[in-house]
């Protein structure tokens, strides 16, 4: 793992707004090496908004976030030159990113007989898994995942499992923001709603 040998993530009374809504105020957590943190909560509460926040792409209406090591991000924006095969496009990030191991996160994910299929072509899922095989072979400490199980089929939900088990057993961190279940032993949870403000339903 590149990066910092000590991975640290903190939320300092975080507050986000979005248009004109406070969507959660005095949001506080601290994530270390081996730490990883479920953010649960119902549609439109500001999971997104948080994560967005902690990788520093929207700027928090009170509080501050504390980040020591190299961030990723996972979400529906995989990155990934849409018009290039899977193959072309991961290569470009691996020039960037320096990767040791190209090869290992395209056989773990099952990516080695899509390489040449251009990324628009990908379904859901495969585009997902073409996601985190990106995050992987950038080896960062922290994880920032948003939804990373959704469209999954239920081998690749395992796997992908797994594979974020294996990076907090590695001393990575991680904060997980999903709708489903995660079967990661340790797994600390942050309900979203629990910082919504009073007078302001979700
Ligand atoms: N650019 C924006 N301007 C105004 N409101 C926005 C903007 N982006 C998002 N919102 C609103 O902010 C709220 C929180 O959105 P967010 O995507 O963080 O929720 P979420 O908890 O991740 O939801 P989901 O579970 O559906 O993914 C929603 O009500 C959404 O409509």
């Amino acid at each position: 793992m590149q990066g910092s040998p000590n991975p640290k993530l903190i939320a300092n009374a975080l507050a986000c707004r979005r248009g004109d809504r406070l969507l959660f105020r005095g949001l506080s957590f601290e994530l270390g090496e081996g730490e990883a943190l479920h953010i649960t909560g119902a549609n439109g509460t500001g999971k997104t908004t948080l994560i967005r926040a902690l990788g520093g792409l929207t700027t928090p209406y009170a509080g501050s976030v504390i980040c020591k090591g190299e961030l990723g991000l996972l979400d529906e924006r995989t990155g990934l030159d849409p018009d290039q095969p899977l193959g072309k496009s991961l290569d470009f990030w691996q020039r960037i990113d320096g990767c040791r191991d190209p090869s290992g996160a395209l056989k773990v994910l099952g990516l080695e007989p899509l390489l040449d299929v251009p990324v628009r072509y990908l379904s859901t899922g495969q585009r997902k898994r073409a996601g985190l095989a990106a995050l992987l072979n950038r080896g960062v400490p922290i994880w920032l995942l948003d939804e990373p199980l959704s469209g999954l089929d239920v081998a690749a939900i395992e796997q992908v499992t797994a594979l974020i088990a294996l990076h907090i057993g590695g001393g990575g961190t991680a904060l997980i923001a999903s709708h489903q279940t995660l079967a990661i032993d340790g797994l600390r949870t942050l309900a979203i709603e629990d910082f919504a403000p009073m007078d302001e339903p979700a």
